[in-house]
């Protein structure tokens, strides 16, 4: 049942510039808490789904799943946060919660009968489509509600929720310890962060970037060494040079030519999402018995491991606060790499 209306940023139609609009709210439910927004990041992925550029989306669209706020009000069953409490919702908002997927923690992977609900672009349990971040409150269930610890911003933790936990995961799952030598391919959002935590985590981080243009930032960020791509000489110089390659960059690459880099026996783990086939010539994954893998955000218990990490080796992301108004004139920036390092709205702007 709606019982209340919020002001929102949406997309009305594919493509569409994004509006100022009301969308609903449910009632609390039992488990619900109500969040009062603060912050809402600008992922990729929002403006991937807004062009439709992963196949048919539903509109009008409130994107956002970089949500940092605070509790506003609970539901009367509600256990694991208080009204005061510094939050965050990231991807999606609800799963069958029986699956051995929702079991296990990697409710990302949920197996139930309409798989997980996402935070925006997705219908939930009660029918009714759900609406992101950019906008002033929202309701989720508690379980899929984040703590945020004291001593990072709401800021600088909002892009954390996503950025922050896809980088964090496979970096975790395919190691980037001590010894390991690890490059990020793209300084972007999720490059940004990855770079922070590969380094926290103790790996040696090579940033692969297009260009020198943000090298100094880079190393700031925690790199060890950064080369440029359009250099012709970096794929020589850095043959079989690396333990683990995570891949952020949203558009498509030459697989062949960055799995050369890695050691036999490496991985390369996809992040970046391009909504088209690429081509892989197998003869280079055989040669040095490397993997090609792909990672999808993270499930709760370990998005919560991330937050406390990130807190713990005092890891934000870098951000740029905008007012509502300016969402479409930031999109168009990420399009043209004209971010340091994440665009974050500042919803009570909207
Ligand atoms: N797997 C997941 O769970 C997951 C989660 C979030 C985002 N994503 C995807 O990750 C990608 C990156 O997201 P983001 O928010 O960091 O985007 P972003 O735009 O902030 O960063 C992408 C970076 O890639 C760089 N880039 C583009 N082409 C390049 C090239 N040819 N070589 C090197 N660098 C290049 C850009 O300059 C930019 O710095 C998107 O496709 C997004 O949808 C995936
Ligand atoms: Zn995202």
């Amino acid at each position: 049942m709606t019982v209340t209306t919020v002001p929102a940023y949406a997309a009305p139609a594919p493509k569409a510039p994004l509006e100022r609009t009301e969308i609903p709210r449910r009632e609390l439910g039992e488990h619900d808490v109500l969040i009062d927004i603060a912050y809402a990041g600008i992922c990729h992925s929002d403006i991937h789904q807004v062009h439709e550029e992963w196949g048919p989306a539903l509109f009008p669209m409130v994107p956002g799943h970089e949500i940092a706020g605070t509790v506003s009000a609970v539901g009367s069953g509600v256990t694991r946060h208080q009204v005061g409490d510094r939050v965050g919702v990231g991807c999606f908002v609800d799963s069958c919660r029986e699956c051995e997927q929702c079991l296990a923690g990697t409710e990302q992977f949920c197996t139930g009968p309409n798989g997980n609900t996402g935070t925006y672009n997705s219908v939930g349990r009660d029918g009714e489509p759900t609406y992101g971040g950019y906008s002033t409150r929202i309701v989720v269930d508690e379980r899929y509600v984040l703590r945020i610890p004291e001593g990072i911003g709401l800021d600088v933790a909002a892009p954390l929720l996503c950025a922050g936990i896809t980088t964090y995961s496979p970096l975790n799952r395919w190691g980037a310890g001590p010894g390991r030598k690890v490059a990020v391919v793209g300084l972007g959002g999720l490059g940004h962060m990855a770079v922070q935590i590969a380094h926290a985590m103790g790996a040696e981080v090579t940033v692969l970037s297009q260009s020198l243009r943000k090298k100094d930032d880079g190393l700031a960020l925690g790199a060890d060494h950064y080369y440029a791509t359009a250099d012709p000489e970096t794929f020589g110089q850095l043959a079989n040079s690396f333990d683990l390659i995570l891949n952020t960059v949203s558009a498509d690459l030459d697989f062949g030519a960055y799995l050369r880099l890695l050691k036999a026996g490496g991985t390369m783990v996809q992040v970046g999402a391009p909504g088209h086939p690429v081509p892989v010539q197998v003869f280079s994954l055989i040669g040095g018995n490397k993997a090609l893998a792909g990672s999808m955000i993270g499930g709760i218990p370990e998005t919560q491991q991330m937050l406390d990490f990130c807190a713990e080796h005092g890891i934000g992301a870098q951000v740029e606060v905008i007012s509502a108004d300016r969402i479409n004139e930031a999109y168009d920036r990420v399009l043209t790499s004209d971010v340091r390092y994440r665009f974050v709205i500042d919803t009570a702007t909207i």
